[in-house]
């Protein structure tokens, strides 16, 4: 009798939602005048509050991982990435900056670009 392999795939529904859209919207709040907003309370706090907050939520993102806790990891995820797009604002450097820093990266392996840094 033939045998039947059953494959079971997860289904994750597909955002249209992008890092890029978190950065525009964050492009926005900081060209903003000084109305509510988060963002703009952040950036108007200093590049150094916004490192600082970065790093809060770097630590809590390692916790979840730790924990194995998928559901926070994925919120203490989504922290992180808008907080690391406010402290790049925060320091004038692009999104696409960071992408031509990896996109450099992708003919070597991560071995090669840890010895490229020595020396
Ligand atoms: N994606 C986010 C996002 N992720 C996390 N956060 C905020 O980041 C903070 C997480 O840090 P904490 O846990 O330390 O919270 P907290 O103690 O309240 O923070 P502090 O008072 O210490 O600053 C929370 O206040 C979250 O609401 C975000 N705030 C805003 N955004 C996006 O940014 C857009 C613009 O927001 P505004 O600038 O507020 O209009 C929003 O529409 C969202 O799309």
């Amino acid at each position: 009798m033939a045998s039947v392999a059953l494959c079971v795939v997860r289904v994750i529904p597909m955002s249209r939602f992008t890092i890029h859209d978190l950065a525009d919207t964050i492009d926005a709040r900081a060209a903003a005048g000084g109305e509510a907003s988060y963002t703009r309370k952040l950036l108007d706090r200093g590049a150094e509050h916004c490192a600082k907050k970065f790093g809060e939520e770097a630590v809590e993102t390692v916790i979840a991982a730790v924990e194995n806790d998928r559901a926070h990891l994925i919120a203490e995820s989504a922290d992180l990435l808008y907080h690391f797009l406010v402290l790049l604002k925060a320091r004038g450097v692009k999104l696409e900056e960071v992408e031509a820093a990896l996109d450099k990266r992708t003919n070597m392996s991560g071995l090669e670009e840890k010895a490229s840094r020595k020396g």
